[in-house]
C-alpha cells in the first residue's frame, strides 16, 4: 500500500483491488488507526482508493506464477527474491552462488555458507533462495529458520515427546533448509548434535543446505569441530560492505519499489552519510518517503537533512574524541595508546592523522589538540605539517585520509 492522499481528515491509501482493501481493513484497521493517532498529526481515520498496477511494474505480492494450491513456504518474505537484490563487488559472489544453489538445489555448493557483518542483505539473500526454488517448482519442500526458531523446536519437541515430528520435518520432509545466523548454534551442545544428524541426512540425501552467519565457521565459539568442517565442504563466501555506487543504486532500486522518486542528489546524499548497513539505507528512506508524502513538501536534500537529522551519522558532532574513535579503530589500536607517549612508529603515524584530522575538522586550537593527545603544541604543529606534505605526495596516506573523512562523515 502506498500513502496516496489525505483528504477530510483521512489518510487515503492506494491498494492494488478489493479483495486486498477488504482483507486490510478487516485485519489492520484498527491497527493502522492506532498507529495514525500516534503519528498522524491529527489525522486518525484511514480510507482506500484502488490504483491499477502498472503494468511492467513493480509488483510487491506474491508472484503471480504460483499455483493457487501451493502456499510460500512459512517464514519466507516474498519481498527478498534476487530481482530486488542489487548484485556489486561486495556480495558479487555470494549472490552468484545462491542463484546457482537455487538453479541445481543441492548438486551446486552444497553447502553454501554466507557470512559477514550486519544488515549487509544475508537474510535477504536466503529468502531468495527459497523463494526462487519454490517459485519454479511449488513441490519442493523448502524450510526456512534461524538457528534459534531451530534450537526452540527441538527444545519443545524432547519436552513434549515429539522427536519423530521434529525428525520427519527435518529430515525427511525438507528438500532445502535454510538457516539464518548458524552462528549461535555454538552455545547450544543438544541442539548440534541434531543438527548434526540432521545435516548429515540432508546432505547424503543431496538435500540443498545454505547457512549464513556472521563469522566464519572456524570462528563460531563452541562449534563442534566435525560441524565446523562440515560447513566448509561446500563454498563459504563473504558479504561486504556495500560501496558508495552500491549504496546510491540499492536505494534507487527501494525507492522504484515503494514507487517514490528519489531525485539523484537526495539518493548521493543519504549514500554519502549512511556507509555501513544496507538495513540503516533502507530505514532512511522509509523515514524520508513516510514523511514526504505525510507532509507533502518536496524531496529535496534540505528536506532529507532535516527528516533525518537523528540518524545521519555525519550529524553525530565531529569532535576530537570521534576522531580519536575513528582514528583508532581504522588503525586497529586503542584510544588510550594514541593519547600516550609511545613512540612505536605505527602509532606515531596513527596519532599525527589524528591531529591533523583534529586540526582540519573541528575548530580546536594547537594548544586545544595537544592537551587532549598530552602533547606540547609545538608537537602538533609539526604532526599537522608532516601529514598536510604527506597527503599531497604519498598516495597511500592520501587514501587512508579520504576514508577516514568518509567514515567521519565529512
Ligand atoms: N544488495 C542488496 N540489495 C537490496 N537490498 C539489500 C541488499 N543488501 C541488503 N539489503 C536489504 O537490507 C536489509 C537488511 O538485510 P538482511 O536482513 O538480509 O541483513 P543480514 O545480513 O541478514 O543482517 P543480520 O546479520 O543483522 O541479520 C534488508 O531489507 C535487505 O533487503
Amino acid at each position: 500500500m502506498h500513502a496516496l492522499d489525505v483528504r477530510e481528515g483521512a489518510l487515503v491509501l492506494g491498494v492494488p483491488d478489493r479483495f486486498f482493501r477488504d482483507w486490510v481493513d478487516d485485519h489492520y484497521r484498527s491497527l493502522l488507526e492506532a498507529t495514525l493517532a500516534r503519528v498522524g498529526n491529527g489525522l486518525v481515520k484511514v480510507a482506500y482508493e484502488v490504483v491499477e498496477e502498472p503494468s511492467g511494474g513493480p509488483n510487491l505480492l506474491p508472484a503471480p506464477t504460483v499455483k493457487e494450491n501451493s502456499a510460500r513456504p512459512p517464514r519466507l518474505n516474498a519481498r527478498f527474491t534476487f530481482a530486488t537484490f542489487v548484485v556489486s563487488d561486495s556480495n558479487q559472489l555470494p549472490a552468484a552462488a545462491a542463484q546457482a544453489v537455487s538453479e541445481k538445489p543441492g548438486h551446486n555448493y552444497n553447502p553454501l555458507y554466507i557470512y559477514g557483518g550486519t544488515g549487509l542483505g544475508k537474510t535477504h539473500l536466503l529468502h531468495a533462495v527459497g523463494n526462487h526454488i519454490w517459485e519454479k517448482d511449488g513441490s519442493q519442500r523448502v524450510v526456512y529458520l534461524s538457528s534459534e526458531q531451530f534450537t526452540n523446536e527441538y527444545v519443545e519437541s524432547v519436552r513434549e515427546h515429539r522427536m519423530a515430528d521434529f525428525r520427519r520435518k527435518f529430515r525427511e520432509e525438507c528438500d532445502v533448509l535454510l538457516i539464518d545466523d548458524i552462528q549461535f548454534l555454538g552455545k547450544r551442545e543438544e541442539t548440534q548434535k541434531e543438527f548434526f544428524y540432521t545435516f548429515n541426512t540432508l546432505y547424503e540425501l543431496n538435500k540443498a543446505i545454505v547457512l549464513t552467519s556472521d563469522t566464519l565457521p572456524s570462528e563460531i565459539p563452541g562449534l563442534e569441530e566435525r560441524l565446523r568442517s562440515r560447513f566448509t565442504m561446500g563454498l563459504i563466501t563473504d558479504i561486504r560492505e556495500p560501496n558508495y555506487e552500491t549504496r546510491v543504486a540499492i536505494l534507487q532500486k527501494k525507492a522504484e519499489a515503494e514507487r517514490l522518486t528519489l531525485p539523484d542528489d537526495v539518493a548521493h546524499f543519504i549514500a554519502k552519510h549512511i556507509q555501513r548497513n544496507v538495513r540503516e539505507l533502507e530505514g532512511a528512506l522509509v523515514k524520508l518517503s513516510a514523511i514526504h508524502s505525510l507532509s507533502r513538501q518536496p524531496l529535496t536534500v534540505e528536506f532529507a537533512a532535516n527528516v533525518l537529522k537523528d540518524i545521519l551519522p555525519a550529524n553525530r558532532v565531529v569532535d576530537v574524541e570521534a576522531i580519536q574513535r575513528e582514528v583508532a579503530r581504522y588503525y586497529k589500536v586503542t584510544v588510550e595508546a594514541l593519547k600516550e607517549d609511545r613512540r612505536h612508529k605505527a602509532l606515531a603515524h596513527a596519532r599525527q592523522v589524528a591531529m591533523y584530522l583534529c586540526r582540519k575538522l573541528t575548530k580546536s586550537s594547537f594548544p586545544e589538540i595537544a592537551s587532549r593527545f598530552n602533547k606540547d603544541h609545538s608537537t602538533v604543529i609539526a604532526s599537522v605539517r608532516k601529514v598536510e606534505g604527506s597527503r599531497e605526495t604519498d598516495p597511500t596516506v592520501k587514501r587512508e585520509l579520504d576514508d577516514l573523512e568518509e567514515k567521519l562523515g565529512v
